[in-house]
């Protein structure tokens, strides 16, 4: 034990830290794709009570998903400029509180959903929650450069949650929406993985810019890019969203094309940075659409 552990192990540990290992900003992306999957899944507004219990039971199972990740990468996290600041590398908490602190987390989501929503969403959260942080982030993160195109499954799941949720089935328009998220992921993170890239290498994880370089990583992210807007078509042929949806696909993704291509010519560093920031912006704006679009004819038909 180093001294600063030492020094902190004394004091209590701060709220802000228990915050900083739920990943907040990822949760709440999370939460909100799972909140358009509640809307998308009925006609009309989806029931309140199961949806406000449903919200916060996903997302704290993915909190708590986020703090096993925390502890255990705490050695990798350690050693890397990006995330050496973190909770347990700092030593502002313990690894053991850490652990507790996901256990109460993850128990209160699956009391929560099994409760108050259904067993199925119950399920298909825990194998999310099993999925990101036990399969990725302690196998596949190690094992393969296809490392978060696989783990990307339980990033996608949350749309699925939370059609399920007010539904109690899991509806094939349920799944495009996984798969919309499914094929986001690899641009996502493949563009933060060019930009911090020496990172990566310094403690022999095995992203797709360190195993096969940069070149072959630009061209996966323009091919996922070409990939995700095609695949992002498929609400609209499939008649689940409607032509404004079909607008707002098609702008974000010309958007998200643009940067794929750019990147695609040149490595910078700021750059790959910006397409990672984008994928942020283009992945709430093509849900933005959808929840939109499902809405228009609803609040057309009222009548004035
Ligand atoms: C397995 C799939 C995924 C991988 C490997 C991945 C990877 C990453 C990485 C490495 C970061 C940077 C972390 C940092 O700066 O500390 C990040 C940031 C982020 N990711 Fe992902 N991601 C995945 C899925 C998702 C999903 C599904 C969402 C949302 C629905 C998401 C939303 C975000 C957000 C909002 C940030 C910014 C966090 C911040 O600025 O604090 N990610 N992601
Ligand atoms: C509902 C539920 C339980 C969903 C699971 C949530 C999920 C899959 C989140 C993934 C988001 C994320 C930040 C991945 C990066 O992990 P990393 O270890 O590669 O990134 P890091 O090195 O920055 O920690």
């Amino acid at each position: 034990m180093n001294s600063t552990t030492h020094i902190e192990s004394t004091h209590a540990v701060s709220w802000r830290t228990y915050l900083a290992l739920c990943k907040l900003k990822v949760v709440g992306h999370i939460v909100f794709t799972a909140v358009i999957g509640m809307f998308l899944a009925v006609p009309g507004l989806p029931p309140l009570v199961v949806s406000l219990w449903a919200s916060l039971g996903i997302g704290l199972a993915a909190a708590s998903a986020a703090a096993l990740n925390h502890f255990l990468d705490r050695r990798a996290d350690a050693e890397m400029v990006r995330t050496q600041n973190r909770p347990l590398p700092s030593g502002h908490v313990q690894p053991n509180q850490v652990v507790i602190f996901a256990a109460i987390l993850g128990t209160l989501s699956m009391a929560i959903l099994l409760l108050f929503v259904n067993a199925l969403t119950a399920l298909l959260t825990f194998l999310s929650l099993i999925g990101y942080a036990f399969i990725y982030t302690v196998y596949l993160k190690r094992a393969t450069p296809q490392n978060i195109v696989i783990g990307g499954a339980a990033g996608a799941a949350p749309p699925v949650l939370g059609w399920c949720a007010v539904t109690g089935e899991v509806h094939p328009y349920a799944l495009l929406l996984f798969l919309l998220i499914f094929t986001w992921t690899p641009p996502h993170f493949w563009a933060y993985a060019i930009a911090k890239r020496d990172d990566y290498a310094k403690v022999n994880i095995p992203m797709l810019p360190i195993t096969h370089g940069v070149e072959v990583t630009q061209l996966h992210i323009l091919l996922y890019t070409i990939l995700l807007v095609i695949v992002s078509l498929f609400p609209y042929l499939t008649g689940m969203s409607g032509f404004l949806y079909l607008g707002a696909a098609v702008g974000f993704g010309a958007g998200f094309l643009y940067y794929a291509i750019r990147l695609k010519r040149t490595a910078d560093n700021k750059l790959a940075m910006k397409t990672f920031g984008y994928s942020l912006v283009y992945l709430v704006g093509i849900f933005s659409a959808l929840l939109i679009d499902h809405y228009v004819p609803l609040i057309a038909s009222l009548p004035r």
